[in-house]
């Protein structure tokens, strides 16, 4: 798929473009960082910041991974021609996952909190 600008980067976001590799491998490591991270500073005035970065961070990780998916499942499963859709699919898909975890860190009691809630007692 030839389609450039940030826009076509987005939504072809695999190896495909040469800077999703370099995106993706900083964001898995970051990710793998943040995660502990943002478990210790739950409740402190870092939370916030810390569940701000893994609302953008887990969705764009998820995004780039599933292009990956997308370009090496979707034209042995289905066809070429259902690549473009499964793509914008995926944009739709990020994107409300992006702005339903910034609701939660908004609103509610952000990721870690949620995350956390798991163990809490009543
Ligand atoms: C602490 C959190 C996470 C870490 C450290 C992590 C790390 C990784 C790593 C190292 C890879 C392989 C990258 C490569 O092939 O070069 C990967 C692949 C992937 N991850 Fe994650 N991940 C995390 C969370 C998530 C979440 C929450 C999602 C879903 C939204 C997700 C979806 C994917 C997908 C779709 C792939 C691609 C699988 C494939 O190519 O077959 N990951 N992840």
């Amino acid at each position: 798929m030839s389609m450039g600008g940030a826009l076509g980067k987005f939504i072809a976001a695999d190896a495909e473009v040469g800077l999703a590799v370099k995106v993706y491998h900083r964001v898995n490591l970051a990710l793998l960082g943040a995660t502990p991270v943002a478990l210790a500073t739950d409740n402190t005035f870092l939370s916030f910041p810390v569940d701000m970065g893994l609302a953008i961070m887990f969705p764009l990780h998820g995004h780039i991974g599933m292009n990956y998916v997308i370009t090496d499942y979707v034209p042995k499963l289905f066809s070429k021609a259902a690549v473009g859709p499964a793509r914008a699919v995926m944009v739709g898909v990020t994107g409300f996952t992006m702005l339903g975890l910034t609701k939660l860190n908004v609103e509610g009691p952000g990721i870690t909190g949620t995350l956390k809630a798991l163990w809490r007692k009543e």
